[in-house]
């Protein structure tokens, strides 16, 4: 138990604001570092390596007592996010929650695969699009999803163009059996140093609709299309 998580933010309980979850309440814990550079990122607070010095040590101990407190002690959902989770040494404070009556969902890109996926509650794997300017490593990809076993594993793919919807249809046709959400993208994420800089909310509806447009015309009935309700709740807002 004494492996060191590199925390950015443990916040909540909120409401999953995105995918398959979405309202459920939930604890954030945001890990600090990552592996990609979306040129899009709305988390570069958590990315960024000049802002590592607001990244705490802590211990699996540590984290869950801050998720105890956060929780009121009454389990609940925790969502691991990032920055990318998957690089962090994550499987104490699955095992130590789940012995307390605590599930654990992860927001990830899918370039690390993690034996301790398979004690996740959710596997969310968004793996990026064009216009992230990250490449997918598809064989990656696969090895997350086997990783994972058993545990129930979604996709998740925002889009801010035609190329990206492309991706998706591509993703989608390679994992035909897994759930696959769209969400739009905010072209308007925060600076890193102000996340109280405002969405132009009107643009994502925009796109959002053009993405449901899309998707019914060519009849693909199995996407779910969802918007990111914590930005139009609180806009780039950080902690909610
Ligand atoms: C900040 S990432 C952290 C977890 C992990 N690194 C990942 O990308 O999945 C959490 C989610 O936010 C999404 N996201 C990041 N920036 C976004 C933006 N500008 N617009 C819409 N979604 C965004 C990511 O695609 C991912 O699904
Ligand atoms: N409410 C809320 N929902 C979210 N879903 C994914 C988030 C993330 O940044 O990973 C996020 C977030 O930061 N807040
Ligand atoms: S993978 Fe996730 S956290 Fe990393 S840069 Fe991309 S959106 Fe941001
Ligand atoms: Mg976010």
């Amino acid at each position: 138990m004494s492996d060191v998580l590199r925390i950015s933010e443990i916040f909540g309980p909120t409401i999953q604001g995105e995918g398959a979850l979405i309202g459920v309440p939930t604890v954030f814990v945001r890990t600090g570092g990552c592996d990609f550079r979306c040129v899009w990122c709305d988390s570069l607070h958590a990315v960024n390596s000049e802002y590592r010095h607001t990244w705490a040590p802590m211990s699996a101990v540590d984290v869950m007592a801050e998720i105890r407190r956060l929780s009121g002690g009454v389990p609940l959902t925790v969502t691991l996010s990032g920055g990318n989770p998957a690089i962090q040494p994550m499987g104490d404070l699955i095992e130590m929650g789940r012995a307390e009556g605590y599930g654990f969902a992860i927001e990830t890109q899918g370039s690390v695969a993690r034996d301790w996926f398979a004690q996740l509650d959710m596997l969310v794997l968004s793996p990026k699009p064009p216009s992230s300017e990250m490449e997918t490593d598809w064989a990656i990809l696969q090895d997350c999803i086997d990783a994972a076993k058993d545990a129930p594993t979604v996709l998740k793919i925002v889009v801010f163009d035609e190329a990206d919807y492309a991706y998706a249809r591509d993703v989608a046709a390679r994992h035909p059996d897994l759930p696959i959400y769209l969400q739009p993208g905010n072209h308007t994420p925060p600076p890193p140093e102000d996340d109280s800089a405002t969405v132009d909310q009107d643009g994502i509806d925009a796109r959002m609709r053009w993405l449901v447009d899309r998707v019914i015309a060519d009849h693909w009935h199995a996407a779910r299309v969802l918007p990111q309700l914590h930005v139009m709740l609180w806009g780039n807002k950080r902690g909610v």
